[in-house]
């Protein structure tokens, strides 16, 4: 199979979606591999090391997507990647179409096939491939947020372990899944006092047992999260609805309670985010301030440490990308009913519950569609 990986476009995005390993892996099975010239760099990895591994180095952009079978990115298609697309062709990358309808009509109109790297399941419960970039994205929060508390940042001027004789920040986190725990740990890592919010009892009890009560497990209610709001210096927010647009827990109205100089980070922004003032932001212009509170929404948090996030990604997709390519996408996906789970469009369809129900739109079951 023809497979393109093209260098990531979006602002500060310095992942690849294959590493040269990755392209050794794909040529040694018989697949031929052009990766867009200067694509690794940012991650590390020259052309040299691509052309070792059996890969073409590509100049010509329009060339590189126009022949593809599979097209492999990172991040979701900007428009003029959605202009290239076309039909018979396999899109595998982070897509996040609930909190992106232009994007989501794009891709329908385009007629390929495109598959969410956040949407596929594994066995044993989870999210296989976001879980890698949640893991980057949990524990970048903390740097984030204690970096947004300083004065200069617009933040409340809060160190977040205090010092001997003066309290720590106190951080709360909301959703205590991959993102959750590795913000907690971290902030519990730093001496920060750390609360976590989840809906989940059984989630609370891993935290609880895992960490011995250091961090404190509270149900998330309105109450709760009124509580974290008035109290919190740090508030992480990290929840997720798979495939869904992301529940507001926080209001505008809200931000009235919070201290001056408090910090939101919303890490569940690429899924719209989780506070009603939310909007995303870039890695060039990250935080803004609304009614005294430092807002942090990058979207794409894991590309500002691109090395650790590309081979912590591509270790993840390598079985799925090879699969792909050896039996193409409707053999592959019927053999995987998680792998199935990716699904998100198809030939002008929508494939996927909770992203037509986040527009209002039709769609068909997966199922209807593989062998
Ligand atoms: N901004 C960025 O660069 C990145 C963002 N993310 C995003 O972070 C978000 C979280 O991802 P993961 O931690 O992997 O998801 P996860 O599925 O591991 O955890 C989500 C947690 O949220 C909880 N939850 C759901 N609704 C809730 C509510 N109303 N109140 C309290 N808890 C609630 C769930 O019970 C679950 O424990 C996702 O939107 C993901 O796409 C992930 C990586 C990078
Ligand atoms: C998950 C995601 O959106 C990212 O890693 O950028
Ligand atoms: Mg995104």
């Amino acid at each position: 199979m023809r497979i393109a990986v093209p260098k990531e476009i979006k602002n500060h995005e310095y992942r690849v979606a294959l590493t040269p390993s990755g392209a050794r892996e794909l040529c040694a099975r018989g697949h031929q591999v052009v990766v867009q010239e200067s694509a690794g760099e940012g991650a590390g990895f020259a052309d040299d090391a691509y052309i070792a591994a059996g890969a073409k180095i590509e100049a010509d952009v329009a060339a590189l997507w126009e022949s593809a079978e599979l097209i492999l990115k990172v991040k979701e298609p900007q428009p003029e990647e959605v202009e290239r697309l076309h039909s018979g062709q396999t899109l595998f990358t982070y897509l996040h179409l609930a909190a992106a309808e232009e994007l989501t009509r794009g891709l329908l109109a385009s007629g390929a096939t495109c598959i969410a790297y956040e949407t596929i399941t594994a066995p044993q419960g989870g999210l296989p491939l976001l879980a890698p970039m949640s893991t980057v994205a949990g524990r970048m929060a903390v740097q984030a947020g204690a970096h947004s508390l300083e004065k200069a940042q617009g933040g409340a001027g809060i160190l977040l372990p205090g010092v001997p004789g003066v309290p720590p920040a106190r951080v709360t986190v909301i959703g205590g899944g991959v993102v959750g725990e590795n913000a907690a740990r971290m902030a519990l890592g730093l001496g920060a006092d750390v609360s976590v919010l989840d809906r989940s009892i059984p989630r609370l009890e891993v935290l609880d047992d895992r960490y011995q009560g250091r961090m404190k497990t509270v149900f998330s209610t309105a109450d709760s999260v009124e509580d974290a709001v008035r109290e919190s210096d740090l508030i992480i927010g990290a929840v997720l609805v798979p495939g869904a647009a992301a529940p507001k827990l926080i209001s505008r109205s809200m931000l009235a309670d919070m201290k001056p100089g408090s910090v939101l980070v919303d890490v569940a922004i690429d899924q719209g985010g989780c506070f009603e003032t939310s909007h995303p932001t870039t890695h060039a212009d990250p935080t803004y301030v609304v009614d005294g509170v430092v807002h942090y929404c990058v979207a794409n948090m894991p590309g500002a440490v691109a090395r650790t996030s590309t081979q912590a990604l591509t270790n993840a997709t390598q079985p799925f990308v090879v699969a792909l390519a050896n039996k193409g996408w409707r053999r592959a996906l019927s053999d995987d009913a998680h792998f199935a789970a990716g699904l998100n469009v198809h030939g002008g369809q929508l494939t996927y519950a909770a992203v037509a129900e986040a527009f209002g739109m039709e769609h068909v079951a997966p199922a209807t569609l593989l062998e």
